[in-house]
């Protein structure tokens, strides 16, 4: 049974247009105009326990407005919404126990007190046992590689420890069903790759939901089979990541090293040539007619070596994001 129900949910916010300078303002104290923002409109979706899902979408496509609906910060403008068996926006305390969400560009953790006392808090809000507390902050902070840091005033860790902190705050209450709203924002590269390894094993040892957006398609690549796109506020794919490739770029990248330079003239009929250096060229061939093409470039040119690949998964959202394209 899913864990994470969406029917029809949309968002509509009204947002106050004001013209600039006095007058504007003026006219806006006495006359207030209106505009409707539908930033998410009629997205249904099931997520089952235990699952990782991506949640793509460019800036402003409506992630965050529909994470904030499923963690119950907003209420729906219509449509029903369901997690962990909770009605989200009533916000009982049995369902805040179940989630939790973590949004990169926030912080918890108090910055000018070392981690552990934002964490005994955390234990006490969610009434935890001494036992439970020493427990989970021992195993967290070992994931985490974090031991030696939770005495430190947050202000004095690097920006992935103070992310790797903000996780452990986030997880003490063993949350069933994860938010993370951009869990990698800004961190370098070696502490996105801690972050994520740190996710994949934290839902492959407690089984944890995970929704998870981020703008980085390697935390998505490397963490969830099946994405969410999002575009405009309505949910244009929601599939395994594999497949939105084969929808969204119907063609293959072919990478092929030749015996003598070709020029671009002799290599057109092949594909798109995207890269031509002396003896290198890459096209993009279409899917459907992959095959025949490479056996044509192997019989018709001298070739060395031939290596095909999906395109990279970037490129194909970036197309998506800017033009629009759903089909
Ligand atoms: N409180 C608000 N009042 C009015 N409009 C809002 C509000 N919050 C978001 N919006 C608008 O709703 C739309 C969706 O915004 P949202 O923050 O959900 O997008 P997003 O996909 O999370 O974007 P990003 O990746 O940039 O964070 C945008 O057009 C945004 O300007």
């Amino acid at each position: 049974m899913a864990i994470i129900r969406s029917e029809n949910l949309s968002k509509v916010y009204p947002v106050a247009d004001k013209e600039p300078g006095l007058v504007g303002t003026l006219r806006h104290f006495l006359r207030r105009k209106y505009r409707l923002v539908e930033a998410v409109q009629k997205v249904s979706f099931a997520i089952e326990p235990g699952e990782v899902v991506g949640f793509l979408g460019a800036n402003g496509a409506g992630k965050t407005t529909t994470l904030k609906m499923l963690t119950g910060l907003i209420y729906p403008s219509g449509g029903s919404v369901e997690v962990a068996g909770f009605v989200p926006f009533r916000r009982e305390a049995a369902f805040l126990s179940k989630i939790t969400l973590v949004m990169g560009q926030k912080q918890q953790l108090i910055w000018d007190l070392p981690a552990l006392d934002s964490l005994k808090v955390n234990a006490a809000v969610y009434g935890l046992s001494d036992r439970d507390y020493t427990e989970r902050v021992g195993e967290l902070s070992e994931m985490l590689a974090l031991a030696d840091k939770l005495t430190q005033p947050v202000r004095k860790l690097s920006l992935g420890e103070r992310m790797k902190a903000e996780l452990l705050a986030a997880l003490l209450h063993r949350p069933a069903v994860l938010f993370l709203d951009e869990p990698t924002l800004g961190l370098d590269v070696n502490a996105q790759t801690a972050v994520r390894t740190f996710l994949k094993e934290y839902n492959e040892r407690y089984g944890a939901t995970v929704l998870l957006t981020s703008h980085y398609m390697a935390d998505i690549t490397a963490l969830c089979k099946r994405v969410l796109l999002i575009h405009k506020g309505r949910l244009i794919y929601d599939g395994s990541l594999d497949g939105l490739l084969d929808r969204f770029a119907p063609y293959r990248e072919v990478r092929a090293e030749f015996g003598r330079p070709y020029s671009e003239a002799e290599l057109v009929g092949f594909g798109e040539v995207e890269m031509l250096a002396r003896c290198e060229a890459r096209f993009l061939v279409e899917r459907d007619s992959l095959t025949r093409t490479v056996a044509r470039l192997l019989a018709e040119l001298q070739v060395v070596d031939l290596k095909v690949s999906d395109p990279p998964i970037d490129e194909v959202i970036g197309k998506v994001f800017s033009t629009g394209s759903v089909n």
